[in-house]
């Protein structure tokens, strides 16, 4: 696993070490008390303006990865020239823990060359060794450099560092020996495991779920998931505010915090509280304008439903290829990219399925293994469309190592809205993709093991034609006999029938046309009252 996940190995001198280490002790003079300043927006809309210089810079990912590489390419020069931290400052790394441009430098610095640490708890080691490679990819997918990799064989998490003491011990030599800046495991650490942790190791350490937090952070658009993806790193940083940087500050002795060492309990634990309430009510404030911009899209949810177009939402693993099948599907164009959480922001599309039905297709947000519960209920109004969907088409990447794994992981998300909405769920259709990319001997074991789903792929279009026509057929599933007469001046209704329902008789009697048929629900409502 660690030969896997070496990248390149790059020593900085003792020198550059001392360096960190001094910049750790400025940092963490009053990190985690200047978090809240940042959250709190002493400028009200600071935590806006921010997240969107983030995701001006994230829309260039590629190139923004690329202009890193000169520093990993050159890593014994020890201290960085001016234009190159410069430079660094296009990705944040957490924006929740920056207070000032300088800060930003050190942060970018460090967040660039990671060392990731994972535990094996229960199934099998290839299970756990992809779930670190997709640790990996998260981070690589977040602006980093992936150093190292380490997985430790565990029954559970140590409570005190979640590795155990001697791993944690082997973990430090390993950011010693790659000049690693920061560590990232591979779960949600508590605070205290976090702080006891950056003490043994004494860089900075970071979880899975921050990491996510960062990625969401860097690619919403929208107001709306701003607004959420806000939200929900105010929720993950309002227990962590006074475990930031702790074990740093307690290095640092005498210089941690502009109070002086010993000062730091007395205002610094007034300020911490000040800054917990003031996130408090901008959470508050968050929540009030994520419902309000919920409302002006349930608006235009009802007025598709009045005009009775089913809805078909594309729901899925990460990196599945949700966009590239709305895109075969419908032409729409979505951006699509070998990236973790390309799509943040829903796009809805119409098609006309081939009996001459119209649909809306809505592309939503990829689900990852331990999706950040912070992010589940953030993006929940997000997620209660989808709830509302007549389809769920879910799409499960078949090249994947671990499909089954996948699905389970987002039927978990889902299943979990649905219960708390005391919803019902729609059916759901399996879209295994990719299967050009797909190794024939795992294909054929998930068609074995999957027979109902359908098997495309939406680079070559191979099985698209069959998944139009399962559409059809769900959608017919759900259409309802009914028997009326429609008076002759209502002939328009007729023709609806035709086009979008199946006649199975038709008489023309005095008062107007009587039609035994199946139609979808909405026309069924529209013809109740010429029912017999
Ligand atoms: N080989 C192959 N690659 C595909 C196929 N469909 C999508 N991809 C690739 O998979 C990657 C992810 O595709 P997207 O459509 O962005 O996936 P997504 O599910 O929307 O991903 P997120 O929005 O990030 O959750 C891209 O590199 C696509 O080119 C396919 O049928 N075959
Ligand atoms: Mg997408």
């Amino acid at each position: 696993m660690t030969a896997l996940l070496r990248q390149s190995v790059n020593t900085f001198s003792n020198d550059d070490d001392a360096i960190m280490s001094n910049s750790d002790i400025e940092l963490s003079g009053g990190t985690e008390f200047s978090d809240g300043t940042e959250f709190s927006g002493d400028n009200g809309n600071s935590s806006d303006s921010e997240i969107s210089s983030d995701s001006e810079i994230s829309s260039d990912k590629a190139s923004a990865r690329s202009r890193v590489t000169p520093l990993s390419a050159d890593p014994s020069t020890g201290e960085l020239q001016l234009e190159e931290r410069t430079s660094l400052r296009r990705v944040r790394g957490l924006s929740t823990e920056l207070a000032d441009v300088t800060e930003v430098e050190y942060r970018q610095l460090r967040l660039e060359q990671v060392v990731l640490a994972g535990i094996w708890t229960s199934g099998s080691a290839a299970h756990a060794e992809a779930s670190l490679r997709e640790l990996a990819a998260l981070a690589e997918t977040a602006g980093s450099v992936v150093l190292e990799g380490l997985i430790q064989r565990r029954d559970k998490p140590d409570a005190a560092t979640y590795l155990g003491s001697g791993k944690a011990a082997e973990l430090r030599e390993i950011v010693i020996s790659t000049g690693a800046d920061t560590v990232i495991c591979d779960g949600e650490l508590t605070p205290a495991q976090l702080t006891a942790l950056e003490r043994v190791v004494k860089v900075k350490v970071i979880d899975r779920t921050a990491l996510i937090l960062d990625i969401f952070a860097q690619h919403a658009t929208s107001r709306e998931g701003k607004a959420q993806v806000s939200l929900a790193q105010m929720e993950y940083m309002l227990p962590r505010l006074r475990g930031w940087g702790e074990a740093l500050s307690r290095q640092a002795g005498g210089r941690a915090g502009s109070n002086g060492g010993v000062g730091l309990r007395g205002p610094g634990e007034t300020k911490i509280e000040t800054d917990r309430r003031r996130i408090r009510e901008r959470m508050a404030k968050l929540k009030r304008e994520i419902v309000a911009m919920k409302s002006s899209r349930d608006t235009k949810r009802a007025r598709r439903q009045r005009n009775q177009v089913p809805s078909i939402a594309i729901v899925g693993y990460t990196n599945a290829g949700k966009s590239s099948l709305l895109n075969t599907l419908t032409d729409a164009g979505v951006l699509v990219q070998d990236a973790l959480f390309a799509t943040l922001d829903p796009t809805t599309r119409r098609a006309t399925l081939d009996d001459g039905r119209e649909v809306v297709l809505t592309d939503t947000v990829g689900f990852v293994r331990h999706l950040p519960t912070q992010l589940v209920e953030a993006f929940r109004s997000t997620l209660e469309e989808v709830v509302d969907a007549d389809i769920l088409l879910h799409v499960v990447d078949g090249s994947d190592e671990f499909p089954l794994g996948q699905i389970d992981a987002v039927r978990h998300v889902i299943n979990d809205v649905i219960r708390e909405q005391d919803a019902v769920a729609p059916p759901e259709l399996l879209v295994i993709n990719k299967i050009d990319a797909a190794d024939p001997l795992s294909l054929a074991k998930l068609r074995s093991a999957l027979p109902d789903a359908v098997y495309v792929s939406a680079h070559t279009g191979a099985g698209i034609p069959a998944l139009k026509k399962r559409l059809v057929e769900e959608l017919v599933r759900k259409d309802v006999d009914v028997l009326v007469e429609v008076p002759y001046a209502r002939g328009e209704l007729v023709s609806r029938i035709h086009a979008e329902g199946t006649v199975e008789q038709e008489t023309h009697e005095q008062n107007g046309t009587r039609i035994r048929a199946h139609v979808p629900p909405a026309l069924a409502a529209a013809l109740s009252e010429y029912a017999l």
